[in-house]
């Protein structure tokens, strides 16, 4: 069964289209790249995904069940916006965690933090945005979950640090869970990736393998993007 089904997926934001009719599925095991120009659909398609936004129409299944109580131990979600209350530490993170989430490795978070140099009593709010958006993706990928949701999960951190992450990424990763990752930094990611969903316009454009696009079409998928989505001049 698909861990991640959209059936004709639609959302409204007043009379803005966010989503339109996209049907999507996506298989265990994967990690997938969510690709698209600005405003095609992305976060929104993630905060469904989440629960934090309902469908206008269509339906989003996590193992075959609408978003809420029941997905959510599923679910591991790394939002856009940092969510974590600035007063606390880096400890206090971690009991939060651990208490929250019966799936977290602490255990893994700590080497994370430790390899990155990240002091466990620093305050989120003396912490550099790169800083906090690292502990939050090691808070994110120490859960042991089914499917990881990353919405730009690496935007302001500096290029040693993404080589960093996007290891750490592989290394924690269950070969039975799927991560959806949405990110416009294609090129440093996509040797990760298995398979890569385009958007736009809230419409699904391509779902393809990503060796599928460089034996089919002998170009990587950072090439691919800036075809397809070329601006006339
Ligand atoms: N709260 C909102 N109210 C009204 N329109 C919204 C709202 N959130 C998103 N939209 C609109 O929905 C569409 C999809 O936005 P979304 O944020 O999902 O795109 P995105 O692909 O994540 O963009 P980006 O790459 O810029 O982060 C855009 O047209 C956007 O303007």
């Amino acid at each position: 069964m698909a861990i991640l089904e959209c059936k004709d997926l639609t959302k409204y934001y007043d009379r803005t289209l966010g989503l339109d009719h996209l049907s999507l599925q996506l298989e265990p095991g994967r990690i997938v790249g969510l690709l698209g120009p600005n405003g095609s659909g992305k976060t929104t398609l993630l905060k469904i995904a989440n629960g934090l936004l309902t469908p206008s129409s269509g339906q989003l299944l996590i193992d075959g069940k609408a978003p809420g109580p029941d997905t959510r131990r599923l679910v591991s979600y790394l939002p856009e916006r940092t969510y974590l209350s600035d007063w606390m530490t880096v400890v206090q993170l971690l009991d939060f965690f651990c208490d929250f989430y019966p799936d977290f490795d602490r255990e893994a978070a700590e080497h994370m933090l430790t390899a990155l140099e990240i002091s466990p009593t620093q305050r989120i709010k003396q912490m550099s945005k790169g800083t906090r958006e690292k502990v939050q993706l090691i808070l994110v990928m120490s859960r042991r979950t089914r499917l990881y949701l990353l919405d730009e999960p690496i935007g302001g951190v500096d290029p040693a640090t993404r080589d960093y992450i996007i290891h750490t990424i592989l290394t924690n990763f269950h070969p039975d869970s799927t991560l959806l990752i949405s990110t416009h930094l294609i090129a440093d990611v996509e040797r990760i990736l298995d398979d890569v969903v385009f958007i736009s316009r809230g419409q699904l454009v391509l779902h393809q393998s990503v060796d599928q696009i460089r034996q089919e079409r002998g170009c990587s998928v950072d090439d691919l993007f800036r075809e397809v989505f070329r601006y006339a001049e």
